[in-house]
């Protein structure tokens, strides 16, 4: 049996070093796709390309893990802008809030990382808080804090005990989107991971960073759903 082929968002970055070049990229850090091999499955790439196309794109993937990265345009879930919300990154918003609608269409298992999972509650109409302080100490380090699953959800199903991980955020999800509970938090009440609730539907969002981590349940869970699923059809 071929591996489940689990698709990842990428960051875009007007300049990236490497090698002799200075060039334009659309990147992931290793940890992810390291994570999704680590959990059973094959990972590929799926930079940003024309929103129309999600349905289509997805339809050669088993699975779909959005990635972290900046925050999204205020404007995607009715707020003006707050002075410490960063600058918008319009291509990434427009091609992932496709994605992940395609995603919930297709019943396609999903995980969102970071950005992603902020990214999956607005999808669903869920808002933001701009700025929250406390979920990282220093710039390009990233801390631990612990979270505490929520009986009763597929999170803590998979991590039923309150445990450390990685983090790098400054914003957080506020209104929950249609249809999404909460299923884990931290100490300081931050919602730290949603879902929908629905056992025939595997969506699954994390504010934290497991592709900075060793611990590959949540992943082994998304790769397993995608192994099982069955395609439906897109157009
Ligand atoms: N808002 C983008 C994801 C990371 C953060 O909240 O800082």
């Amino acid at each position: 049996m071929p591996r489940p082929l689990i698709g990842i968002t990428t960051y875009v970055e007007d300049s990236t070093r490497y090698g002799v070049w200075d060039l334009p990229t659309s990147l992931v850090p290793t940890g992810y796709y390291e994570l999704v091999q680590a959990a059973g499955g094959a990972a590929v790439l799926l930079p940003p390309d024309e929103p129309g196309s999600a349905a289509e794109v997805l339809s050669r993937v088993d699975g779909l893990v959005v990635a972290g990265g900046p925050d999204l345009d205020p404007v995607h879930y009715g707020a003006a802008r707050d002075s410490r919300t960063g600058a918008p990154a319009t291509v990434r918003d427009h091609w992932e809030l496709a994605l992940i609608a395609a995603a919930l269409d297709a019943d396609m298992p999903l995980l969102g990382i970071c950005r992603g999972m902020q990214a999956l509650n607005v999808a669903l109409g869920g808002t933001l808080i701009q700025h929250i302080d406390g979920h990282f100490e220093t710039p390009g380090a990233t801390s631990w804090h612990p979270v505490r699953p929520v009986p009763g959800t597929r999170y803590a199903d998979l991590v039923p005990q309150e445990a450390q991980v990685p983090t790098y955020h400054h914003q957080a999800v506020d209104r929950l989107g249609r249809g999404l509970v909460v299923s884990a938090h931290a100490v300081d009440g931050t919602v730290e991971a949603i879902e929908l609730p629905d056992p025939e539907r595997w969506v699954l969002g994390v504010q934290w960073h497991p592709e900075r981590d060793t611990d590959t349940r949540v992943m082994s869970a998304l790769v397993e759903a995608a192994a099982v699923r069955t395609p439906v059809p897109v157009g």
